[in-house]
Formats: structure tokens, C-alpha cells, sequence
């Protein structure tokens, strides 16, 4: 099976400064990785990459189907468009006619529980759930093979988090997009994918990665818990996970 995104030997400097060095990581299709690491280790940087709009200075991305979406922590929809006209943005950027893109508009928004009512509003009489299920459904509206989602929920509150872990699942199971989903939240990789790498703290290769046990969408609470609590008293694989260096965080 050919992979959704690679990315061989990538490395990068700001301002002369290595941030990423040596990293190669493969996501397939249909598959969710969870990219775990401590702040500051260049996960936001390597996902820019991943998505194209940065260029690395070493090595190489390859994205055989050529589009991706991206989803961040701040939801980023266009202040003056409603939520219908933010979503179809991949759709007119791509030159889909206006009459198709409502029907594809309404079926994502679905597909994360927008009702037909809060298309016509505008970002700001949303609340910030539904700014990010608004900039999810964005991310699907052109049913990209790849999604890249950069800790999109780490300033949501714990059940409105859950819900919104709860809704890549099950998009991803039905949509089969390829997700390399950004998170220093163990508890969340646990819960959502397939697969956990995990970056050295600076950036400089990967440490390793493992699959916790069962599949995204069908482990209990109980399963998380255990899986979390075991990785972070027992395995070397997160034994830096929490560690925080301020002299590599803007
Ligand atoms: N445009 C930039 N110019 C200069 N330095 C930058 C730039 N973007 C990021 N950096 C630096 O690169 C390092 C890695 O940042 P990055 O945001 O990729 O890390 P991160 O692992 O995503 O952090 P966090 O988990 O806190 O979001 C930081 O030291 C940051 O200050």
C-alpha cells in the first residue's frame, strides 16, 4: 500500500537555529498518527512542512495525491463569510461550480453535526465548538486524501475536547483520510489513533512510536487511562513527553 504522506530525512533551521533534523515519518492511507513530543520540539514546524506551505531546507515530502487539509487550534475562518461560504472555500478555491457546493457544504456538515440553521451564521455568533467543527468541515469539503491537524482541540474544555476526538474518529473511519493529528496530550493520541510517534525533545529524529492496544473509536476509558498511565511511569518512549525547555518556545 502506497503511504498518504511521506517525509524522509526532514530537517530545518530558523535564523540559523536547527530546529528539526533527520526526521522520516510515513502516514497511510486511512491510517491516524498521532504526533506526540514535548513544547517546543518543532512539531507545528514539521506539520507546516507536511502541509506544503513550508519549504524544508533538507530533505523530502512526498503527497501522491496531492492536496491536504489542515486544521489548527485557532479555527481561522473568515470573519465576513458564514460558515457555509467558509467551508466551501477548497471547493471554489478548486473551481467546483456554485451550484454543487452547497449539497457537498451540507453533506460535511453533517458529517460533524452542524445543523442546517448555523450554515447561515457568521464566525462570531458561533461558540467555539462550532468554529471548529465549521473549520473540520472545511477541512473535509474537498475530500482531501491527507488532513493535518495541529493540537486543534487543546483549548477546548475536557468534554467539548472528547466530543470533537469522538468526531475525527469517526470522520476519519468513514472519509478514510490519512491524519497525522498534532498533540502533546497523550490521553488524546491514546484515544484517537492508530499509531503514537514520538519526536525528540529537539527536534533532532524520532525517539520511536507504538500502537496502543484495540482501534481508534473502540477503546473504553478505562483501556486510555491504563495505556497512559503505564507509557508515562514505565516506557522510555515518553519519558520526555512533559519535559519543557523555554529557550525553544517562541
Ligand atoms: N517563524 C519562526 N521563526 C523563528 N523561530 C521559529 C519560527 N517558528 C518556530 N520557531 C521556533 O522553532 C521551535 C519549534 O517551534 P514549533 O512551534 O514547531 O514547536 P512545537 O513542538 O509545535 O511547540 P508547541 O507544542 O509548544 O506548539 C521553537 O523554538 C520556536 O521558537
Amino acid at each position: 500500500m502506497a503511504a498518504a504522506l511521506t517525509l524522509t530525512g526532514i530537517g530545518h533551521a530558523f535564523l540559523g537555529r536547527t530546529i528539526l533534523d533527520g526526521i522520516s515519518l510515513t502516514v497511510n492511507p486511512g491510517e491516524v498518527v498521532a504526533l506526540a513530543g514535548p513544547s517546543g520540539c518543532g512539531k507545528s514546524t514539521l506539520a507546516h512542512i507536511a502541509a506544503g506551505v513550508l519549504a524544508p531546507l533538507r530533505g523530502h515530502r512526498d503527497l501522491p495525491g496531492g492536496r491536504c487539509g489542515m486544521v489548527f487550534q485557532d479555527p481561522r475562518l473568515l470573519p465576513w463569510a458564514t460558515a457555509a461560504d467558509n467551508i466551501a472555500l477548497p471547493l471554489r478555491l478548486s473551481g467546483v461550480p456554485r451550484r454543487d457546493r452547497r449539497s457537498r457544504v451540507e453533506a460535511v456538515a453533517r458529517q460533524v453535526a452542524l445543523l442546517p440553521e448555523d450554515l447561515d451564521r457568521y464566525p462570531a455568533e458561533l461558540s467555539g465548538g462550532m468554529r471548529q467543527r465549521t473549520a473540520i468541515a472545511r477541512a473535509l469539503a474537498d475530500g482531501p486524501p491527507v488532513i493535518l491537524f495541529d493540537e486543534p482541540f487543546t483549548a477546548l474544555d475536557p468534554a467539548l475536547k472528547r466530543r470533537m476526538q469522538d468526531l475525527v474518529t469517526d470522520a476519519a473511519a468513514t472519509a478514510r483520510f490519512a491524519a497525522l493529528f498534532i498533540t502533546h496530550d497523550l490521553q488524546e493520541a491514546a484515544r484517537i489513533a492508530h499509531r503514537i510517534v514520538v519526536m525528540n525533545p529537539d527536534g533532532r529524529g524520532l525517539t520511536g512510536e507504538c500502537r496502543p492496544p484495540g482501534q481508534p473509536g473502540q477503546r473504553d476509558d478505562g483501556a486510555v487511562f491504563a495505556f497512559v498511565r503505564a507509557a508515562l511511569s514505565s516506557s522510555p518512549l515518553f519519558a520526555h513527553l512533559n519535559d519543557l525547555d523555554e529557550r525553544r518556545l517562541p
